[in-house]
């Protein structure tokens, strides 16, 4: 007899999203918290079991959507949580409920996936440990966990960076670097260990800190009377205490949600052991620290091996000009002294522009020996020129000189009531590939004529037919500026995919691809394109849904840097897809065409 189905864990979440008033970096400011609290509350769950987050929207001015970032949605691509792609935004004052399977372990996270609403605080952890959590790879090898949700801020709120991005000419604003990288939720602007020795800046910062004169409250007395100690002592912003006991080895977990800047981290005086990558346990590999670009998570094997005492963990930015304090947390022995500061200063980030060094660390990142391989025949192979443009007065990014703008119907709801005509333009394919007389190394404006290709913007899609091999050649190009190309983490929904290999300038199939790795590609979730190279994944189209495949860097997306896989369109009829998700735009009105054998019967 058939066994019966292994029972299924359910949990079940209720979520109210609302803005609040909030100090991540000691200033006060408006953010978009999940029942009354940034960051949004930790989901753990283990493999298998079924994820219920019924999520009321009290936001009053805005719609609003989760993605659940590496969890696959296999059945469930209306979970996705993406506005204008799996589903509608949920509009202010209404409840939509996301249901779906965690399905396999990893150190994830959640975000909101509409306007900028990330940037504006909207995400939180998502820990998903093995069906039995002894047999997971490394299980023997750690006795405790710590989990380290990285981001970064600005003080400026995402409707003034998202107004700027979109304006014209002199009024188009890049968002700049941000104020503050924070560490769980927190972060201490203007309060870094240089600024203790500074009387008046000290003296001018309690003064404009989160409190009011006269306010009276608990907390703000607390930041009176506080020396201007580098941590802001009782207030939202003071700095996370990792609590380890000496001669016990934890898995620590970092996750980056981080709008703009690629972080390193580092813990004084402890070595590192990377044992996973997005959800995928990778060949252990030990460094001094780790390079994290937005969209991606590791966990690290840390041993709390030397003299107890606390110890300073750095975390500071790579790839642009640092112009943001690093972030500072505490590694504290449990044994040690109660309140003793680490001695010596926090570890420094290594050069801000050595991309070497973040190749290094990037290319050492191999699957884990029982990892599942790659197909050997491929389907279909995309090239993706990236490239930064002008458009009309505005500063955008596109792929293959495509710049992407999302519809209002979801794509989702289009295909599934069949309206693909009139929600977006169905009529072609988006392009698979560039010219390759577009030269690289140079700025668009400095191509030859036959190169010079116009911008255009569009929500045309990729279709990918049901179970096709895909490989992704991402190709970087120059920016506007000459001389200058930038890093960008391309996250893909829906799956994972083997990273095949990465190499510098333009990739020519044939002769790059016989050197790609075939035999311990790791398998991932986003991947880092670094400057003027190009990167080569692969994936395989086994789960029906319309998925995004974009630059993590939130106002990259935000300036059209995406693409979207419209894939096993043909099958989306056999998923059960609640109509609450889909229904707006042009599918408001629509109904499915009627099978016919359900179809009335013709008027006598
Ligand atoms: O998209 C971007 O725009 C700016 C700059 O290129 C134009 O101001 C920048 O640094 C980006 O990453």
């Amino acid at each position: 007899a058939p066994s019966p189905p292994a029972p299924v864990t359910r949990r079940s979440f209720t979520w109210d999203v609302e803005y609040i008033m909030w100090a991540p970096d000691c200033q006060q400011s408006v953010m978009i918290g999940i029942n009354g609290k940034f960051p949004g509350p930790t989901i753990t769950a283990n493999a298998g079991d079924l994820i219920r987050v019924e999520v009321t929207n009290s936001l009053h001015t805005e719609g609003l959507v989760i993605h659940w970032h590496g969890i696959k949605q296999i059945g469930t691509p209306w979970a996705d949580g993406t506005a204008s792609i799996s589903q509608c935004p949920i509009n202010s004052g209404e409840n939509f409920t996301y249901e779906f399977v965690a399905d396999k372990p990893g150190t994830f996270f959640y975000h909101g996936h509409f306007g900028m609403q990330r940037a504006a605080g909207l995400y939180g952890s998502l820990i998903v440990n093995g069906m039995d959590r002894q047999k997971e790879p490394f299980a023997g090898e750690y006795n405790g966990e710590l989990s380290m949700l990285l981001s970064d801020w600005y003080h400026e709120n995402v409707y003034a960076q998202s107004a700027g991005l979109d304006g014209k000419d002199k009024h188009w604003q890049w968002v700049g670097e941000p104020q503050t990288i924070l560490i769980n939720g927190r972060g201490q602007f203007g309060c870094s260990l240089g600024i203790t020795r500074d009387r008046r800046a000290c003296d001018r910062r309690k003064k404009d800190a989160l409190c009011q004169e006269g306010d009276k409250s608990e907390r703000c007395e607390l930041i009176r009377r506080s020396e201007c100690g580098p941590f802001c002592e009782g207030s939202q912003c003071s700095p996370v205490v990792f609590d380890v006991e000496p001669g016990k080895t934890y898995r620590l977990r970092i996750a980056s949600t981080t709008s703009l800047s690629a972080l390193n981290v580092q813990i004084q005086g402890h070595k590192l052991t990377v044992v996973e990558a997005d959800g995928n346990f990778v060949e252990p590999f030990v460094v001094d620290d780790i390079d994290i670009y937005s969209g991606e998570s590791y966990s690290v094997l840390l041993k709390a091996d030397q003299r107890p005492s606390s110890y300073w963990i750095s975390v500071g930015v790579r790839g642009r000009r640092p112009k943001t304090q690093p972030a500072l947390a505490i590694l504290k022995y449990t044994n040690s002294k109660p309140d003793s500061w680490p001695a010596g200063m926090p570890p420094e980030t290594p050069a801000w522009d050595n991309v070497t060094r973040s190749k290094e660390f990037t290319y050492r990142i191999k699957a884990r020996e029982k990892t599942a391989r790659p197909p050997t025949t491929v389907d279909r192979r995309l090239t993706m020129l990236n490239t930064q443009n002008m458009f009309k007065g505005h500063i955008k990014w596109a792929i293959n000189h495509v710049t992407l703008s999302l519809p209002a119907t979801p794509y989702l709801g289009a295909y599934f009531y069949g309206i693909e005509a009139i929600a977006f333009d169905s009529s072609t394919e988006s392009p698979d590939t560039y010219d390759r007389t577009y030269d690289i190394q140079k700025p668009p404006d400095g191509q030859a004529p036959a190169a010079k290709v116009p911008t255009t913007v569009s929500d045309r899609v990729f279709k990918i037919a049901h179970g096709a091999v895909v490989d992704v050649v991402l190709q970087n190009a120059n920016a506007l500026e000459a001389g200058v190309s930038e890093s960008h983490p391309w996250h893909l929904h829906g799956h994972d995919f083997w990273v095949l290999g990465y190499g510098d300038g333009v990739y020519e199939h044939g002769r790059d691809s016989k050197a790609l790795n075939t035999e311990s590609p790791p398998l991932r979730n986003t991947v880092v394109l670094f400057p003027h190279g190009w990167t080569v994944l692969r994936y395989v189209a086994d789960n029906p849904g319309v998925w995004a495949f974009h630059c993590h860097i939130e106002p990259h997306l935000h300036l059209g840097m995406g693409v979207i896989f419209a894939e096993g369109m043909e099958k989306l009829r056999e998923l059960n897809v609640p109509r609450e998700a889909i229904t707006c735009g042009e599918a408001k009105t629509a109904t499915l065409p009627l099978a016919p054998a359900m179809a009335p019967p013709p008027p006598p």
